[in-house]
């Protein structure tokens, strides 16, 4: 399935593709582009099984003792939501792009070269236009998901490419939302589900939460967009500035790293993330999951209600935003709100109506039975 919405191509990247990637497009011939659909949909029938090396070693040691996850506690849900479950016949499941953890670069900087920085109120983030048009003079091997975007002239390539280079409008209002509503994200594990540029997870970050994770379907969005923006917020900005002591720049630097040690990064598909994270015997579940704009595909739902089943903490909650409807995906705020009442397992309250535009919902999601 492919989706297209809200696409723009910025600047002159559509022109600059054609002339980087000559004779590999197919962006103006109709006969083509319809070829070139069909050979996707018959990839995405397949599922990328794409493996990955998880190179633990490069990886920085997190152990988490508290709160840990029981199976048993878990297993009781799973029961409960799957005998609820009610799955239409057609429901088709997502495709299972393996699950890894990506470590944190020691060359800090490095991933700051090349990127263009942008600033919003609180925040900084790299400017995914740029990011695009190097990637695409690059041509690097790897998810090729940005000539993929531009071909199909779609901001969605289920299976392939999931919406995470671009920040999605929901994003905005859950930010404003935190602001309004004084969310506190001290001392609390936080998860930004579906993170793309990963702002939500930021602002937890910034907000003094005890641990980060983010994650994303597509490798490529976690190492050129998530990690360089909340490198960019922490305090790496102005690592340089005034200190000239070899002695003072290694203080510096440490201190950055134990900050930057409390975010981990993962890319890969729902359910393959939740066995990657329940696998750690230590696993401690999350106080509190942001997702934005990760409720268009109702294919998905089921992955997403276990997501938040197996890896919320009793007590937590789930801050999602969305738009009221997903033209051409189908997905909505109803289907899931109707999804969520029907396996029974979570209450769905919905905080704040966006009607401007295409309207726009925040909603919590709690255990419905935390005890
Ligand atoms: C439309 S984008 C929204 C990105 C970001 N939250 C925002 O609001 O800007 C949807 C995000 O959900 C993630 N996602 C969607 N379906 C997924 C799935 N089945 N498994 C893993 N991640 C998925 C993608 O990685 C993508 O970043």
């Amino acid at each position: 399935m492919t989706f297209q919405f809200n696409f723009t191509i910025e600047g002159d990247l559509g022109n600059e593709l054609s002339l980087l990637r000559e004779g590999a497009l197919t962006l103006d011939s109709s006969q083509e582009l319809v070829s070139e659909t069909q050979k996707r949909e018959q990839k995405n029938k397949k599922c990328s099984t794409e493996q990955f090396d998880l190179s633990q070693d490069h990886l920085w040691e997190h152990k988490s003792v508290e709160n840990a996850a029981t199976s048993q506690d878990t297993d009781r849900l799973f029961n409960a939501a799957n005998s609820a479950r009610n799955l239409e016949p057609h429901e088709k499941q997502p495709c299972l792009r393996v699950a890894k953890e990506h470590a944190i670069p020691k060359d800090l900087k490095k991933m700051l070269e090349n990127k263009v920085i942008e600033t919003l109120p609180g925040l900084q983030h790299v400017n995914i236009s740029v990011v695009k048009t190097v990637l695409l003079k690059e041509n690097l091997p790897g998810e090729n998901i940005v000539s993929k975007s531009f071909s199909s002239h779609s901001d969605l390539i289920t299976g392939v490419y999931e919406g995470g280079l671009k920040i999605w409008e929901c994003t905005f209002d859950l930010l404003a939302y935190f602001t309004k509503a004084k969310v506190k994200f001290a001392g609390k594990k936080v998860l930004d589900l579906g993170c793309g540029s990963g702002l939500l997870g930021i602002i937890a970050f910034t907000g003094g939460a005890k641990e980060i994770h983010f994650q994303d379907y597509n490798s490529l969005v976690i190492d050129e967009v998530t990690l360089p923006n909340v490198v960019a917020n922490s305090t790496l900005a102005d690592e340089e500035s005034d200190v000239s002591e070899p002695e003072m720049k290694r203080c510096r630097k440490l201190k950055v790293a134990q900050e930057l040690y409390k975010c981990r990064f993962f890319s890969g598909e729902w359910s393959e993330f939740c066995k990657l994270v329940l696998s750690e015997k230590l696993f401690v579940k999350y106080d509190l999951i942001l997702t934005s704009e990760t409720i268009y595909n109702p294919d998905y739902y089921s992955t997403l209600h276990e997501t938040f089943l197996s890896l919320l903490n009793k007590n937590g909650c789930v801050l999602l935003a969305s738009k009221a409807h997903y033209f051409g995906v189908g997905g909505g705020v109803h289907l899931f709100q109707n999804f969520v009442e029907e396996r029974d397992v979570f209450q769905a309250k919905t905080l704040e109506i966006i009607d401007e535009g295409l309207k726009r919902f925040i909603i919590e999601i709690t255990f419905k039975y935390p005890s």
